[in-house]
């Protein structure tokens, strides 16, 4: 995406030739800084900390980790660790087991003295058609954004949106933003809502920074305000992305996404996943099976904000010594999914939308 005139990725090989270079989304939207990934510990590292996090991104980062893992020592035993520690970094994104099985599939019968290059230029070409499938994800999202606006009686089109599914969550245009993006540029009335997302407020750190910079109309709002806006009248559809979705259409996203779905349900508000092929997991039918990550309470219990120099600082926010519960994901079933915008068109959430959209997965 561009901000003020320069191009950004989230992710791209350093000059040096031996490494790869990220924003560090912990630090954002006080800090825009990049990080320097050198080895294999620091692109787990980065997947664990969320210096990187979105499931298109998650899965980009590992390629490139396996690649930094060869250029140490690129030897099967060295290629089996490096997935084996890159597989370990978070449990949901599909994204990540999808990069890795593709990468070992072309490393592992390559000799291994060509494998680095083929792993630096196979992790490029995901990255490149993240970004061509993001930008498609956009188009056939746009159109559903324009038939609402066609609909309306003057105003803009209210969409609500949970955590962060932009650009910081791919290597360009994002998923669920994508067809906002797209619906602005083209001079479409829209305003977003913008979940803040707790615990790490992905939403009111990340989308909210993503949309001021690119000059999308949004307002920041808290987690448990959706449903009462909802009632009003105030959103007229939801849009957000997923970390793995079944075959049967079965969603998981950020924690609280299932709590927006059943608020859309019960007012009638069409409720939108917007994902690449990529992070549909073909061999899971009942979302119950998806492993939900478990992250750290001192997420729940402490929170970043801007410190007085420009820096990110930390302060608790809960009783001291109180323990905390921090699921990462919950599971939204396909009957609460309008319908799944996807790089191939939109379908229904369901086996059949899905295989009839992906023929050469068809179980
Ligand atoms: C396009 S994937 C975005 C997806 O990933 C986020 O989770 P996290 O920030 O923990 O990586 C969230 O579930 C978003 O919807």
């Amino acid at each position: 995406m561009q901000i003020n005139g320069t191009a950004y990725r989230t992710i791209w090989p350093g000059e040096d030739g031996a490494s790869v270079e990220i924003i560090d989304q912990t630090l954002l939207p006080h800090v825009f800084e990049a990080a320097v990934l050198r080895t294999l510990d620091d692109a787990a590292r980065a997947i664990v900390t969320m210096q990187v996090r979105g499931a298109p991104l998650i899965g980009a980062t590992a390629a490139y980790g396996l690649w930094l893992a060869l250029l140490a020592d690129p030897s099967d035993e060295a290629l089996d660790r490096a997935a084996e520690v890159l597989l370990a970094t978070r449990p949901t994104a599909v994204n990540l087991r999808w990069a890795i099985n593709d990468m070992l599939a072309r490393l592992r019968p390559a000799a291994p003295d060509t494998r680095v290059a083929m792993a630096k230029a196979r992790a490029g070409e995901i990255c490149d058609e993240d970004v061509e499938t993001c930008r498609s994800i956009g188009s056939h999202g746009l159109a559903l954004i324009e038939k609402i606006a066609a609909g309306k009686q003057g105003g803009p089109v209210n969409i609500l949106t949970h955590c962060n599914a932009g650009w910081l969550a791919t290597v360009d245009w994002g998923t669920a933003l994508a067809p906002i993006y797209m619906a602005f540029n083209k001079g479409i009335d829209v305003h977003v809502w913008v979940d803040e997302t707790r615990p790490r407020n992905q939403g009111a750190a990340l989308t909210a920074y993503e949309l001021g910079a690119h000059g999308v109309p949004h307002r920041i709002i808290v987690d448990n305000a959706g449903g009462h806006l909802m009632q009003r009248g105030q959103v007229d559809m939801c849009i957000v992305g997923t970390d793995r979705t079944t075959a049967s259409g079965d969603v998981a996203n950020k924690i609280g996404t299932y709590l927006k779905a059943l608020a859309a349900h019960d007012n009638d508000v069409p409720f939108y996943v917007a994902l690449p092929g990529t992070t549909i997991d073909w061999t899971l039918h009942d979302g119950r099976d998806i492993p939900i990550e478990e992250r750290g309470a001192e997420e729940v219990t402490r929170m970043a904000g801007r410190d007085g120099r420009g820096g990110v600082v930390h302060v608790d926010i809960a009783a001291p010594g109180s323990p905390a519960g921090n699921p990462a994901f919950d599971v939204t079933p396909a009957r609460l999914v309008t319908g799944l915008i996807t790089e191939r068109g939109v379908c229904a959430a369901s086996a059949e939308g899905l295989s009839g959209l992906y023929p050469e997965q068809g179980r």
